[in-house]
């Protein structure tokens, strides 16, 4: 039972990208990566739920190996603004002295990706690059947090699909969606 209904949003939304566009700039950004990354071995942070479907993509686009770890971090909460952030779970893996490729589906606001980056630095890391499926374009981004390797930028519209939830429906959606309204 879910009160919101996935069928009224996907009347009421359009598609921004599809599945074939998102494919071309993810193995555009898994080259990138690789130039970027060049003789490392990242750890590759993957925060779920949301990264769940682009992080499993973009790791077979970067040829450099990578150590896999997970964080669980949110603050929606299949809502479609944002609150505190909740941690769920923190990183498992020593990060001290490490590089640590931390992977998103969306960078909207920031304080989601703001809030784990410092907490790996915290961690020890030696250096935290942030890889995201998409940036939503607006003037709400907290304060000095942008995407090293960025697939493609949004208008000011709640999305859902490729990862991307609509009150916790629609993220395995093969595009993604923007509401109208
Ligand atoms: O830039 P921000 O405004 O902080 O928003 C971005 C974050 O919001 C979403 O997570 P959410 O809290 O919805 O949890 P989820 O990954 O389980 O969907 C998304 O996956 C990002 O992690
Ligand atoms: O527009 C969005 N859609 C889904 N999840 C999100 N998390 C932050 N912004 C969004």
């Amino acid at each position: 039972m879910t009160a919101a209904s996935l069928d009224d949003a996907l009347a009421r939304s359009d598609i921004l990208f599809t599945r074939e566009q998102l494919d071309i700039e993810i193995a555009r950004m898994g080259k990138e990566i690789d130039v970027a990354l060049a003789g490392e071995r990242p750890v590759f942070l993957t925060v779920m739920h949301g990264a769940l479907i682009f992080a499993g993509q973009l790791a077979l686009s970067v040829k450099t190996d990578l150590e896999f770890d997970y964080v669980h971090a949110t603050r929606y909460r299949g809502e479609t603004s944002g609150g505190d952030l909740h941690w769920l779970r923190r990183p498992e893996v020593p990060l001290n002295g490490r590089t640590v490729l931390l992977v998103d589906d969306i960078l909207d606001e920031g304080h989601t990706l703001k809030a784990v980056r410092d907490a790996c630095l915290d961690m020890g890391a030696s250096r935290v690059w942030l890889a995201v499926l998409c940036t939503k374009r607006h003037d709400r981004r907290a304060h000095g947090i942008e995407a090293d390797f960025n697939g493609v930028d949004l208008p000011d519209r709640y999305v859902f699909g490729y990862g991307m939830d609509y009150h916790e429906q629609a993220r395995n959606l093969p595009a993604i969606h923007a509401l109208k309204d």
